[in-house]
């Protein structure tokens, strides 16, 4: 966690923390091969998490239902022998390319489907930077 991470004085901000959350979890569609959008991010701040601390993250799928996954990511301060400071459960619902160039704005689409580097214009549609 960084300065720039900071919510209350020397803390991380929840929002942060969710989106790191969020992150980790989106990761595991990748392992998956499937492209799919968060539908639900229930969090859990269980400890507050001081600037400077590393937050060790990690997250598995528990079920696949149709286009719906499910989810769950666990955060420990420190290491992965850690405390628990937050913790989520998710849906993911996977969606067709077609959900990204449909709601998109266009100069940013139009920018990653030119990009020769098939690589780097799948990652182009992958975070939120
Ligand atoms: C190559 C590209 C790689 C891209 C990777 C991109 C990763 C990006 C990660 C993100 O930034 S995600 C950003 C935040 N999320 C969004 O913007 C999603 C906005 N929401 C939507 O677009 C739609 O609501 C959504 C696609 C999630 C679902 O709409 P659909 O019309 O496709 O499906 P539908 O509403 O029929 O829902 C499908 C199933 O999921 C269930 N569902 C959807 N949203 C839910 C929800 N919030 N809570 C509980 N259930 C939910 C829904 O009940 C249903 O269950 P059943 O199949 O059992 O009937």
């Amino acid at each position: 966690m960084r300065p720039a991470h900071q919510g209350a004085p020397g803390l991380a901000h929840g929002g942060v923390l969710a989106t790191a959350l969020d992150e980790t979890l989106g990761s595991l569609n990748w392992l998956l091969r499937t492209i799919a959008v968060t539908g639900r991010l229930e969090t859990d701040f269980r400890r507050p998490v001081p600037v400077g601390s590393v937050l060790h993250l990690e997250a598995e799928v528990t079920a696949v239902a149709g286009r719906k996954i499910y989810s769950t990511a666990t955060g420990r301060l420190g290491g992965p022998e850690g405390p628990v400071a937050v913790r989520a459960d998710a849906l993911f619902v996977e969606v067709k390319v077609d959900h990204f160039i449909d709601n998109g704005r266009p100069e940013e689409i139009r920018v990653a489907m030119n990009d020769p580097d098939q690589i780097r214009r799948a990652r182009a549609f992958e975070v939120n930077p």
